[in-house]
């Protein structure tokens, strides 16, 4: 790293001052800021001034901690400490310490091992790194009572996060393990990276451990689909569905965010059908919106009791369910067709099968609306960090959980530009919004048909 380096002088004070006018901003409002404490408020209000400095605050307080750390120390600490990190959360999730610590007093480590059928010394051990993440506390050190801590309270008053949770610690956090493996088989010494589903760090732990050729198109849906015991099949696909669902309550993005700067209200009575919509919740927001619209949600067909139980009354009539697998041709004429997050898991060979699997069915002038992530470029005009710390790292990470679980990836605008017109010089890129501070990109596509002319 060239150029003049922060000081930690230099970063306690950029803190301070941050944290000043973040909490004088929060009183005037009359907003209440999170705490530690179960009672807590659970996230800082959606105002875009105060996302910005809030990570800005993050960004600044990573760096810092670093450097107190110092670079042999971190080495040393970073190995050893995050992945206990991952497994006693897996832990806690696993054997149910949520429930075992009600939410409004609190529990003995004897009264936990009960619950949890664990031996009380594992629960103390377990236990005594979640303190340290603020995952549970001590009524007081030494006391022996535990209690719900803000981040542990979530999990009761929003128990889909723990589906979320399984999904990364059980399913990711293995298929991270087997990554290299899988690297080394399939793309090491090679110009690019295997395109093929079965071929990556999750196929390998789970269900192409042997690197059959023949599993190498089997994606990590077909196997939450298939896998467990007869009453039991399908139980990972349902599982994911609920992770979804956890994801799309984070009030981190709101609504409006999602749908962008698409003039929904202007298409009148217009059909969208929700590719790959999983139980549902995109048709809802939408449905909610804009009473014009109906909304088809094509998904696997194991999701349609999710769907159903997940379906308000009140959108009955303007939301159905269709049983479809997206690469095979596509069947209602829309005016739009929405993906929100498919595409990332997909490498081009595949995000353009799914596009050209639309065409039966396009008219002039329809819509694919794609809500993806779309990767900042490293650096800004000015040389800078195009996207504060925290932000990068999570879209590092969201990339890096596409290549684990399907060999996906997170694309670039070039990227997008390029992918489109491979699948058929008829897409044509109407627009990109962006919400500022977020990841995430709403792309509008128009499927120009033109009559060909004799110069074509
Ligand atoms: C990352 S999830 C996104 C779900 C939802 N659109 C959202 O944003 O929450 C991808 C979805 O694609 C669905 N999917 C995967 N393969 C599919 C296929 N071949 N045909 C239809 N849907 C598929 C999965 O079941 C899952 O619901």
């Amino acid at each position: 790293m060239a150029g003049p380096q922060p000081t930690l002088l230099e970063l306690s004070s950029k803190i301070s001052e941050i944290a000043r006018s973040m909490s004088s901003y929060m009183e005037t409002k009359n907003w209440p800021a999170p705490s530690f404490a179960a009672s807590s408020v659970e996230s800082y209000p959606q105002a875009p001034e105060l996302h910005s400095a809030r990570m800005m605050l993050i960004e600044t307080l990573m760096d810092m901690l670093h450097l107190a750390i110092s670079p042999s120390e971190f080495l040393f600490w970073h190995a050893l400490t995050t992945k206990h990190d991952v497994m006693v959360l897996d832990v806690l999730n696993q054997f149910d310490f949520f429930s075992a610590v009600p939410i409004d007093g609190s529990a003995s480590y004897t009264g936990i091992a009960a619950y949890t059928k664990l031996p009380e010394s594992v629960v103390r051990r377990i236990l005594r790194q979640a303190f340290t993440l603020h995952l549970f506390a001590e009524t007081f050190p030494g006391s022996g009572y535990v209690v719900h801590t803000a981040a542990t309270a979530y999990t009761v008053r929003q128990p889909l996060v723990r589906s979320w949770i399984a999904l990364n610690t059980e399913e990711v956090g293995k298929g991270c393990v087997t990554m290299p493996e899988a690297l080394k088989a399939y793309s090491f010494g090679k110009e690019q990276i295997t395109q093929k589903p079965g071929e990556c760090g999750v196929a390998r732990a789970f269900y192409n451990r042997d690197g059959r050729p023949d599993l190498a198109d089997k994606t990590y849906y077909h196997w939450a689909e298939e896998d467990g015991e007869d009453g039991q099949r399908g139980w990972r696909e349902r599982r994911f569905g609920e992770a979804m669902q956890a994801l799309g309550k984070q009030n981190t993005v709101t609504p409006e965010q999602i749908l962008g700067g698409v003039d929904w209200g202007a298409l009148g009575d217009a059909t969208v059908v929700d590719v790959g919509g999983s139980v549902g919740h995109l048709s809802h927001i939408l449905a909610n919106s804009y009473p014009n619209l109906k909304c088809i949600v094509q998904d696997v067909p194991g999701l349609e009791p999710q769907f159903n139980a997940a379906l308000p009354a009140e959108l009955s009539s303007r939301i159905t369910f269709k049983a479809h697998d997206f690469f095979s041709p596509q069947l209602v004429v829309a005016d739009v067709y929405f993906f929100k997050n498919v595409f990332l898991n997909w490498q081009d060979d595949y995000a353009i099968r799914i596009l050209r699997a639309l065409l039966p069915s396009l008219k002039p002038g329809a819509r694919i609306v794609v809500y993806d992530p779309i990767m900042p470029p490293v650096a800004n005009e000015e040389g800078k960090r195009a996207v504060p710390l925290p932000v990068e790292r999570l879209m590092t990470s969201m990339d890096l959980q596409m290549l684990v679980v399907c060999n996906g990836i997170d694309r670039t605008i070039e990227d997008w530009v390029k992918l489109f017109k491979k699948a058929d010089e008829r897409f044509c890129l109407k627009g990109v919004s962006m919400p500022k501070g977020s990841p995430f990109g709403l792309l509008e596509v128009t499927f120009e048909h033109r009559t060909p002319s004799l110069e074509d």
